[in-house]
């Protein structure tokens, strides 16, 4: 079958027992030109318009495709082919309704189930008829809490400095809400009536599945611009917190890297099925095994004594001798003893599925009182699929953990605060008193640290100045005071929340200064470059130059990467914050150590010039801006170790205890620190005290981990834990 489908040819074929959609494009493309507001010249490459198929019917093709997925079913094969045979006069022995009646009622009930099910899953994923017109290259405009439809360049945005919030739920399953910014030429353009005439062109990749990267450049009046994914709104995400903003498509439908990353329907066959066709195979067998003797039977009965009578009994008119006679009632016999092979069986256990299909809708343990939603199996099969799982994998922040993080202790200089000591000490730190920007919602229980940071410790301040500056959150300031701050990510905001009590509050950021009210005093940083983080480096930096002129970067990040990069000196201080770091990480708290390094003026100059050279770059940019964070991000010295804790959600421990007593494996995937890994390992019961074992697999490279997996005895697969460290 054959369908034409916006440009591109899709095939139906059946291989071995499957279906393939297979996308056939007459061209591949190499890169993506699209040019804004200009449909004449887009429409020259053809690209994918935003319509999306997630069913695997339309009213067309419903019926043949149905009934030849219906006929991969042996039983149904087999009655067809009764029908025809009953339709032979000679061997006909029962009349032809016998065996049409229950084909045609179970084809039809299969059909129904088989429609609603699609039904279903197309309502499901399509509710936006009004997005499928959206074409590459059209500029449009998103409101706050819509689903973004296409993969669009962010161009302006109502918020300041053109940024914007999406939540990523459906992409990456993350909840926490991640910023985007739109370049500062387009995000001064603003109103409707400027974004029509914008014409600029932007040039990048092909559609391809990375969620978490881009790149492409934007032309526009003779300028060229940089583009990554920082400048993305991908779709599937929702936007959060911004008013509205405007982007330009570059990828649609199919293309869009949601899609991409979505295999293709396949028509799903559950282990039930393929159990039932081989019994009915086998009862085939026998039936076909009984015909055989029975026409044996005839043959010699035909022989010995039908012979005798040929005057009073005479064979039908084609039938001429014994064996042709024999050959023939071996063919009634399969059909009278058709009854044998259990065609209700598919009608019961489809009505089975349905009824469990029901159970689970019904369960009202699987009722979510908070937010008045019941579990919903969405096709019908769902109750046997989940009774094949062997393996679960999770991540664990948002999904085991609450990914709600709260700054709990830290260590600064050798000390190490934050600890409840006695059960006095209940009420939470009244910050309140001294600190009109505090938030009331912290809660922090250790006095010393309070006293620390009044009695002018300076370490304990340039602690607290680090977790003030460096960090990507964003502040809203609604009315004097009042400040909210947005987090792309939640630990980030732990910390920034705590400096903020202890005196080192963030106010606003600009893209080239920081503002900050450290003990009552207004400062402002110049903030000179962001050594931004990502989970290879496990780090961030930033340099910055304060009033009085004197430049720092201030850098936080994995004590196993800060460590590497300190000035020899430090070697008494790091020990001792490695022992607080064990503690915490013992207890299952996520760790992070903060350090600093002040930088001459002649030597931020000559780095400056290097990094400007590695950010302009074209080729390798990634490369060559990681070589230069590399160069700068050394001889740092410590200021201390902060621990944040991420309760787990309700119900874990219990939940991961049931599915290990079912065998069900789960890997876990985490970018903490192996203790801390380990022990929530052990707090959500993933590991518990009576696994002797465990090992540790840990090498950087795919060789090294291979080398690693290959020494452990086979049997020990299922019940170790591994961290990888890629
Ligand atoms: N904003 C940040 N600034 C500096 N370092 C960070 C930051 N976020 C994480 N790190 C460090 O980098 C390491 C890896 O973080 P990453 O975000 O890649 O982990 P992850 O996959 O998100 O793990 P999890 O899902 O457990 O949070 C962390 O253990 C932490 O030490
Ligand atoms: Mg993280």
């Amino acid at each position: 079958m054959v369908y034409r489908w916006h440009q591109n040819y899709f095939y139906i074929l059946y291989i071995s027992g499957h279906f393939y959609i297979s996308e056939f494009v007459f061209f591949t493309e190499e890169e993506r030109r699209v040019r804004a507001n200009d449909r004449e010249y887009n429409e020259k490459f053809q690209y994918a318009s935003n319509c999306i198929m997630t069913s695997k019917y339309n009213i067309i093709t419903f019926l043949p495709v149905n009934l030849f997925e219906q006929f991969q079913e042996v039983a149904n094969t087999y009655f067809l082919f009764l029908l025809i045979l009953q339709l032979i006069p000679q061997i006909s022995s029962l009349s032809w309704f016998t065996t049409i009646v229950p084909l045609v009622l179970v084809l039809s009930i299969t059909a129904v189930k088989d429609a609603t099910d699609d039904y279903v899953s197309l309502t499901h994923t399509h509710s936006k008829e009004k997005w499928m017109n959206v074409r590459v290259g059209d500029i449009i405009k998103l409101e706050n809490n819509q689903f973004v439809a296409a993969d669009l360049l962010l161009l302006s945005s109502s918020e300041p400095h053109g940024l914007c919030y999406i939540e990523t739920a459906e992409l990456d399953g993350e909840t926490n809400m991640k910023v985007r910014q739109s370049l500062s030429v387009t995000s001064e353009l603003g109103d409707p009536n400027n974004l029509a005439q914008f014409d600029g062109e932007v040039v990048c990749e092909p559609p391809n599945n990375k969620l978490d990267r881009f790149c492409g450049t934007l032309y526009w009046k003779d300028c060229k611009y940089l583009l990554s994914n920082q400048n993305m709104l991908l779709r599937g995400c929702v936007l959060r917190n911004t008013e509205s903003c405007y982007g330009l498509v570059i990828f649609a439908g199919p293309d869009t890297k949601l899609m991409q990353n979505s295999g293709r329907t396949k028509f799903k066959r559950t282990s039930i099925d393929r159990l039932m066709n081989t019994l009915v195979l086998w009862i085939f067998g026998f039936l076909v095994c009984m015909g055989v003797i029975l026409a044996i039977g005839n043959a010699v009965w035909e022989k010995e004594v039908g012979a005798l009578f040929q005057s009073f009994l005479p064979w039908d008119p084609p039938v001429d001798n014994f064996l042709f006679s024999a050959f023939l009632s071996f063919w009634s016999y399969v059909i009278i003893l058709n009854t044998v092979v259990p065609i209700s069986l598919y009608v019961s256990v489809e009505v089975i599925r349905l009824g469990h299909s029901y159970f689970i809708n019904w369960d009202r343990r699987m009722f979510c009182s908070r937010s008045n939603t019941a579990a919903e199996a969405r096709t019908t099969t769902l109750n046997e699929e989940l009774g094949q799982v062997e393996y679960i994998f999770s991540d664990k922040t948002g999904t085991l953990t609450q990914n709600i993080m709260t700054f709990n202790k830290c260590s600064i200089n050798g000390h190490a605060y934050g600890e409840k000591h006695d059960s006095f000490q209940v009420q939470p730190l009244d910050f309140s008193a001294w600190n009109p920007l505090a938030d009331r919602h912290f809660c922090f229980y250790d006095q010393s640290l309070l006293e620390a940071v009044m009695a002018g410790e300076p370490a304990v301040h340039e602690f607290f100045r680090v977790l003030s500056l460096c960090h990507t959150v964003m502040s809203e300031e609604k009315s004097e005071g009042e400040l909210v701050y947005k987090a792309q990510s939640p630990d980030e905001g732990a910390l920034v929340t705590a400096a903020r009590n202890f005196g080192f509050v963030f106010r606003s950021r600009t893209p080239g200064t920081v503002t900050t009210q450290e003990l009552g005093k207004a400062v402002t940083y110049m903030l000179l470059a962001i050594l931004d983080f990502n989970n290879i480096r496990k780090r961030m930096s930033v340099i910055v130059r304060n009033p009085e002129g004197r430049i720092r970067l201030y850098c936080k990040g994995a004590d196993t990467v800060l460590f590497e990069r300190l000035h020899s000196c430090n070697h008494e201080l790091m020990n001792i914050t490695s022992d607080h770091l064990n503690e915490y990480a013992g207890d299952g708290l996520r760790t992070l150590a903060v350090a600093y390094r002040d930088l001459p003026e002649e030597q931020w100059e000559a780095w400056a010039e290097r990094f400007r050279g590695a950010d302009k770059a074209t080729d390798c940019r990634d490369d060559r801006l990681a070589a230069a964070y590399e160069e700068i991000e050394q001889d740092m010295m410590l200021l201390g170790a902060t621990a944040i804790e991420d309760k787990l959600q309700e119900g874990v421990p219990e939940t991961i205890a049931i599915l290990s007593l079912a065998n069900i494996k789960i890997w876990v995937l985490t970018g903490d620190k192996q203790e801390t890994a380990v022990n929530i390992g052990y707090s959500c019961k993933m590991l518990t005290d009576n696994m002797t074992e465990i090992f540790i697999v840990n090498g950087h490279t795919v060789q090294s981990i291979r080398e690693e997996l290959s020494l452990l005895p086979r049997q020990h697969f299922s019940f170790s834990f591994f961290s990888l460290y890629l």
